[in-house]
């Protein structure tokens, strides 16, 4: 292994694929995860300069009176339309992407990983050393995220996955594929993984 860093590793899959279920699994192996979405919500919170750039592109019911992401506002404001999906996403994944390669070399273990629903649609896949999909059928997803997600229609549900990659796509550029089907272990795909990584590094 090279001593100097940890290797990289991407977990994506789309909205209600099983990504974070996942993450925990690797958790309990003692492996730091970064989750994006969280840590994204975090940053468009305090970084100032970033909260900035947000309340001038999608005015000030971006953020609560008291200073907190209105995530319901941005979520109809963003997911109806590319464009501002866009436009979000060139301000926040840039801070995402410098927060992580921070964070990383503060790890010292063989290798991290870093969750996110998007890692091929930013290009951030080519900053990562090996990428895992989580990948389930899309009837299973949607069931999952509105029990998950009571505040969500199933409408907004389907918007949101329009704009991500089909998951047949990410299973052919991604390294390692787990299912996250209703008939499958998830422990023993992610037990395999781990050894692999560990033999590689
Ligand atoms: C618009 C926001 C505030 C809505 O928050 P909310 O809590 O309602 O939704 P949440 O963040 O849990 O997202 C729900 C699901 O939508 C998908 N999603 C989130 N952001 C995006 C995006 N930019 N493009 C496509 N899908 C997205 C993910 O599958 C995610 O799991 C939030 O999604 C956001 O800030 N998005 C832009 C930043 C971003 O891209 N974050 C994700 C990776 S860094
Ligand atoms: N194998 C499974 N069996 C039963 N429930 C599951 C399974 N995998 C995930 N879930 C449930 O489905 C929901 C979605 O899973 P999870 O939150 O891990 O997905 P995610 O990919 O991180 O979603 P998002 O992109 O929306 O953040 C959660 O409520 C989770 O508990």
């Amino acid at each position: 292994m090279d001593n100097k860093r940890s290797w990289k590793v991407g977990v994506t899959g789309g909205i209600g694929s099983g990504k974070s279920t996942v993450c925990r699994i690797f958790g309990l192996l003692g492996i730091p995860v970064y989750s994006a979405d969280d840590r994204a919500k975090w940053l468009m919170e305090h970084d100032p300069n970033l909260k900035s750039k947000i309340t001038e592109e999608f005015g000030i019911n971006s953020y609560t009176q008291e200073g907190a992401l209105n995530r319901k506002y941005l979520a109809e404001q963003v997911f109806s339309d590319p464009e501002k999906v866009k436009k979000i996403n060139a301000l926040v994944h840039p801070a995402v992407g410098l927060d992580f390669d921070k964070w990383t070399l503060e790890q010292k273990v063989p290798y991290v990983l870093k969750e996110a629903a998007l890692l091929f649609e930013t290009g951030s896949a080519k900053q990562l050393d090996k990428i895992i999909n989580v990948s389930s059928p899309l009837k299973v997803r949607i069931a999952r995220v509105l029990m998950r997600d009571p505040h969500r229609s199933e409408s907004q549900v389907n918007t949101i996955i329009d704009q991500q990659l089909p998951d047949e796509t990410k299973n052919e550029l991604a390294d390692f594929v787990i299912k996250n089907s209703e008939n499958k272990l998830l422990i023993p795909q992610v037990l395999e993984i781990h050894q692999k990584l560990l033999e590689e590094i």
